[in-house]
């Protein structure tokens, strides 16, 4: 304990907050964002969502569950979202040094380590992020014994080909043929898929599916800027002129709303957490969601043909949309969870049944 390092966590507009190091020892830059679940950090950690991202969760105690051993099952890891922590960094207020569950092997910092991701304990993440909910997002870096790195604005880039799959990786042999479209997959999204009766081919964000047979085609969350992704939208234009089955899940509901002609907007400071209400327009039934954006579609560009398919309760921003007469679905929350509530996981047997009533 007595050789714990301290370092900065410095903010754009020149806030200072002191932390110990608990992680790997390197200044990072990136994109400071809170997220309020009280679970899931190996989850998040794993999912390439985060990408170029300093992760704050407001929950204060973390670390207290460990770290999941590393089990596969049919190629895919059983604990993990992917093959590796994605964020820059994690910016908690307590550190648990002991940990203690099931299936934990090691402790949080030394993962942390490991994956080469600074993390720093003791900050104040209630000021942190109520900064961050009045100024919205904020680039931030975490500096070591004054090693200086530049400010690194992570939506500028197309962040999406660093954690694509580089070759089609091809899974289970169900009866329904899925082209799912990697633009930084959860590991859950394959698990749900899996689980009912679907072989996937999964192909890189820019891969030409246009003239591929298949079922249905599903577009995966991925981190960064939406707009980053041109060579994708212009392949998924050319899939909305035919009718085979698209299932969009958070950035696929970004890229597919892009598509279709609609817009999409950096939120003030977006929705991370797993207690994000959303309802059906048209009904009062709310679902619990799982969420992890910082876009999100303007629903007044959406083109005629379309329309939204879930609300957000909190902030009435898009949740969701739909084509009213093709196959054609998708959500900005995570009906596959992971962690998190899953209310929504029904959502992908619609998928199953949009491919069973598709005439081919
Ligand atoms: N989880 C995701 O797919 C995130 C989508 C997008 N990068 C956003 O921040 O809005």
């Amino acid at each position: 304990m007595h050789d714990l390092k301290n370092a900065r966590l410095v903010l754009e507009d020149g806030t200072v907050y002191e932390g110990t190091s608990f992680g790997y020892e390197k200044s990072v830059s990136g994109e400071v964002v809170f997220y309020t679940a009280m679970t899931g950090y190996p989850e998040s950690l794993t999912d390439p969502s985060y990408k170029g991202q300093i992760l704050v969760p407001t929950y204060p105690m973390i670390g207290n569950y460990g770290v999941p051993v590393d089990d596969e099952c049919d190629g895919i890891s059983k604990f993990f979202e992917s093959d590796r922590i994605h964020c820059s960094a994690l910016v908690i207020s307590d550190y648990s040094f002991q940990y203690s569950h099931w299936n934990s092997r090691k402790n949080l910092g030394d993962w942390l380590k490991e994956q080469k991701v600074p993390g720093i304990f003791g900050v104040d993440t209630r000021s942190l992020t109520q900064k961050l909910r009045e100024n919205g997002a904020m680039l931030g870096k975490i500096v070591f014994d004054g090693k200086e790195v530049p400010f690194y604005d992570p939506n500028k880039d197309n962040i999406v080909a660093q954690v694509s799959t580089e070759g089609i990786m091809e899974y289970g042999d169900g009866k329904y043929k899925v082209l799912l479209v990697d633009c930084g997959v959860k590991n859950n999204i394959l698990r749900c898929l899996l689980k009912r009766d679907v072989a996937i081919k999964r192909v890189p964000w820019d891969h030409d599916f246009t003239r591929e047979t298949y079922d249905g085609l599903f577009l995966s969350n991925g981190p960064g800027d939406p707009a980053m992704c041109g060579k994708t939208i212009e392949n998924i234009k050319i899939m909305l002129e035919k009718s085979i089955p698209i299932m969009g899940v958070c950035l696929g509901n970004q890229l597919m709303a892009r598509a279709a002609g609609a817009q999409t907007y950096k939120m003030k400071y977006g929705h991370r957490g797993h207690n994000q209400p959303v309802v059906q327009p048209g009904s009062q039934r709310c679902y619990i969601t799982s969420q992890n954006h910082g876009f999100a579609i303007d629903e007044r560009t959406l083109p005629k043909e379309w329309e939204p398919l879930f609300v957000n309760v909190n902030d009435g921003s898009n949740e969701g949309i739909r084509h009213k007469t093709k196959p054609f679905f998708s959500t900005q929350f995570h009906p596959e969870a992971s962690s998190g509530p899953v209310d929504t996981e029904f959502l992908f047997d619609d998928f199953i049944r949009a491919m069973e009533r598709t005439d081919r």
